[in-house]
């Protein structure tokens, strides 16, 4: 993938039936990392709540909050499609209210399409009124974490054939509203492959099995970047295609080592030198204000810099 991945190379990957590759980034050297890895999709989740700041679940994050983490991907990734997370309380009051955030993920994040969570009316109505702002919009059914205060904790859906009904019809009026593409987490892989074959559109799936026409994971899940914090939400679907936490805790643990035990920074890493003649100028400038220690620390540490001897 050489060039800027449109919606039309989305569409031709699904009419190919090739999985579409979704993962989040949140700053500019993870959006740098997906970019460069030809990841077609790049969403700026907010599990950047979660992730990136520590909260227990998505609810705190603002529009300001979702602004910045958008900035900063869009400055790392110029071929990746861009997706931004409308957070919690920014769309549900009014479609108009719903505008205003998609545009301003848009115009000021510089996001190539919106998502949002849910499939009831008032959501058809925010995607329907968004769409006609001339703004792609990703759905996103089945775990929704925005409304984890009605779904009572992080839990798979779809688990009876009541719901995973209601989840095939809010996917077909999503579909109608005008949605490109429909995330579906945590479900059952039947009920993703139902509302996938359902579907004109492409479904990306988290926990939703294989026959999705997708995959997303969060970024520090796939790589393994595990801190307490997270490893407290991290789900079992997340498989560690790397273990970047391991060797991030043995860089520290070197670094810490050796500035520890003086051996950072040896001559290698301590590259400026005082220009030719100034060193015995600045030595007896300090003698002849009385500073005799400070003169004796700058005449050793000069006899390091040529002797390599402290
Ligand atoms: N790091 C991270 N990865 C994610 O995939 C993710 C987030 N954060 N934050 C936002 C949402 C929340 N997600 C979650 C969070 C927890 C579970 C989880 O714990 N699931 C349990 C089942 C829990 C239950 O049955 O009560 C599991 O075993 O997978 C699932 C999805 C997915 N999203
Ligand atoms: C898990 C994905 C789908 C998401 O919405 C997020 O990262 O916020
Ligand atoms: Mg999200």
């Amino acid at each position: 993938m050489a060039q800027k991945v449109t919606m039309r190379y989305l569409q031709s990957k699904y009419a190919r039936k090739e999985p579409i590759t979704m993962v989040t980034a949140y700053d500019y050297p993870s959006a740098v990392h997906v970019n460069q890895a030809g990841i077609d999709m790049c969403l700026v989740g907010d599990s950047a709540g979660m992730v990136a700041h520590g909260y227990d679940t998505t609810l705190p994050v603002t529009m300001t909050e979702m602004l910045s983490h958008c900035k900063a991907v869009k400055r790392g990734a110029n071929k990746s499609f861009l997706v931004g997370d409308l957070p919690f309380g920014s769309y549900e009051q009014a479609p108009q209210q719903a505008v205003e955030s998609a545009v301003s993920l848009v115009k000021e994040g510089g996001m190539d399409a919106i998502k949002l969570e849910g499939g009831s009316a008032s959501r058809i109505t925010a995607v329907k009124a968004i769409h006609d702002a001339g703004i792609a919009v990703m759905g996103h059914i089945g775990l929704t974490p925005q409304s984890i205060g009605v779904l009572g904790g992080f839990r798979p859906q779809g688990l009876t054939s009541e719901d995973a009904t209601k989840l095939l019809e809010q996917a077909l009026l999503l579909e109608a509203a005008g949605c490109f593409a429909i995330v579906l987490e945590c479900v059952p892989s039947p009920v993703g492959a139902a509302i996938t074959s359902s579907l004109k559109i492409p479904t990306i799936g988290i926990g939703a099995g294989p026959f999705c026409s997708g995959q997303v994971l969060v970024y520090h899940d796939l790589l393994g970047m595990m801190h307490p914090q997270h490893t407290k939400v991290a789900p079992k679907f997340c498989k560690q295609f790397a273990k970047v936490g391991d060797v991030i805790q043995e860089g520290l643990a070197k670094y810490r080592a050796e500035v520890s035990s003086g051996a950072f920074p040896c001559h290698a890493y301590t590259p400026y030198r005082i220009n030719p003649g100034q060193t015995d100028l600045f030595l007896k400038g300090l003698e002849s204000k009385g500073s005799l220690d400070a003169a004796q620390a700058a005449a050793s540490a000069r006899g390091w810099e040529e002797t390599g001897e402290r």
